[in-house]
């Protein structure tokens, strides 16, 4: 059924719905529902280039359900993106959104295309294109998008000005992660990463790790990455290893993150840093610490890898890191302390859930209000978490998973849609 949605992301984040599906023991006839989004929209988005000639490229907005409220979820420019990548990332943020208690459906877009190779002024034309391809789909009250991977605050300021154009007034709250400078909130560009760096520090609380003390290794040096290698830099911790799809460093001293966020400023990715930290990126994710952040992209931590890694917090900011098989390896290893992806990234979606707020009543919080409000609400879904696992008697992963489903399945079922 539903043979558009192939891939193995799409098939891992179906998996792992039928495992959680199966825990909560929903009947067969009600699981397509939950599983198949509501929608999916494919589009073409031609811009010239800057050389003269034309170039169309494809672009996807899944909606997986509006059940709870407007769908939301961000939009990724990658030259890997395709429809089942973007599918199971709707899925997740559905989990993700709930698991919070945020009153949206999950969703994810995506264009595939390589943001590095195109000029400021082509990346404006594409982004504009694309929203403007999607402008019948998208609404403040039908699905709200916002940056992911190879997006940022930018992209969001032409998505809106897009959009504001097209209604003939200024719409801020059709996007979140814009700037501040034009109705964005404080706090939602380190949110994420912030949100994690929380999460591990809960998570240090349980296991009994002094963090000051402790080392870390980061997979991924984009605006999630290097904010959980800042903040955790602040905290004490020896950054071992980092990386970036151009460059990864180790050094067993530790980095000098300020220094790298330095370099990065100018050069935009970690290439040409340094040459005595240089190491092959295939073995960052087995390098011995106790923190490991995959912070980049789906499905690099595989059964090979789980069994290789030598961690006590595997910290998930990243969505979909681990593939169905090294969370088998896993079940195994009582010694790691998994902070499942939906849960340890949830600061970004948490924050964006305010500046939406924030817009749609045009009154603007303080920072420190949006870092109080968002640590309270991690704290809630951590705490929900590993005690419904202990409880269920199953993992954190599935715990979360779970809890997510069970309201989207509530609010369903209390809708009508079920008997
Ligand atoms: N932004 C947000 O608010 C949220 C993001 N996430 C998730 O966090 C992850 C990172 O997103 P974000 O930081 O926003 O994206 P960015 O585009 O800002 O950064 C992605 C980073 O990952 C690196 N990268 C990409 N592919 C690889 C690879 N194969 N090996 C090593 N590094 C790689 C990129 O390198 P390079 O720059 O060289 O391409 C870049 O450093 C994604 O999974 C995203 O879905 C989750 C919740 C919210
Ligand atoms: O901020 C948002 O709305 C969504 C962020 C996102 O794409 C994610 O959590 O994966």
């Amino acid at each position: 059924m539903f043979d558009i949605y192939g891939g193995p992301v799409f098939n891992m984040a179906r998996q792992q719905f039928l495992q959680a599906a199966d825990i909560l023991e929903i009947p067969n006839d009600q699981r397509d529902r939950l599983l198949y989004p509501k929608r999916a929209i494919a589009v073409t988005c031609p811009i010239h280039r800057d050389d003269g000639s034309t170039v169309v490229y494809e672009g996807y907005r899944v909606q997986h359900h509006l059940s709870l409220g407007p769908s939301k979820g961000g939009v990724r420019f990658s030259p890997h993106v395709d429809l089942g990548e973007v599918a199971a990332l709707s899925l997740w943020m559905s989990w993700k959104c709930a698991l919070m208690n945020l009153p949206y459906g999950g969703a994810k877009g995506g264009v595939r295309v390589d943001p590095y190779s195109l000029s400021h002024k082509e990346l404006e034309a594409l982004s504009r294109r694309f929203m403007q391809e999607l402008i019948p789909f998208v609404g403040p009250h039908v699905d709200v998008m916002a940056p992911d991977i190879g997006t940022n605050e930018q992209v969001m300021a032409w998505f809106m000005d897009t959009y504001s154009n097209d209604a003939g007034r200024t719409v801020t709250e059709i996007v979140t992660g814009k700037p501040v400078s034009c109705g964005g909130t404080a706090g939602r560009r380190e949110a994420t990463g912030r949100g994690v760096t929380h999460l591990i520090f809960r998570a240090s609380e349980e296991i009994k790790l002094n963090l000051s003390q402790s080392s870390a290794v980061i997979q991924g040096f984009g605006n999630v990455g290097s904010v959980v290698a800042s903040e955790l830099y602040d905290l004490g911790v020896k950054i071992l290893a980092i990386s970036d799809h151009t460059a990864a460093y180790h050094d067993p001293k530790g980095l000098n993150i300020p220094e790298i966020l330095k370099y990065i400023a100018t050069h935009g990715v970690l290439k040409g840093y340094s040459t005595e930290a240089l190491i092959d990126p295939a073995t960052i994710l087995t390098i011995k610490c106790d923190i490991l952040v995959p912070a980049a992209v789906e499905r690099v931590i595989t059964e090979e890898i789980a069994n290789k890694i030598e961690c006590k917090i595997l910290a998930e900011a990243a969505n979909g890191p681990t593939t169905v098989e090294a969370d088998a390896v896993f079940a195994k290893r009582p010694d790691i302390f998994i902070i499942p992806d939906i849960l340890c990234n949830s600061g970004g979606v948490t924050v964006s859930y305010f500046e939406w707020v924030q817009d749609l009543q045009q009154f603007f919080w303080e920072e420190e209000e949006v870092i109080n409000r968002m640590t309270k609400i991690m704290d809630k879904g951590f705490y929900e978490t590993i005690s419904s696992a202990k409880q269920l008697k199953t993992t954190n992963r599935m715990a979360a998973t779970c809890a997510g489903l069970r309201r989207v399945h509530l609010a369903k079922q209390a809708r009508g849609l079920f008997p």
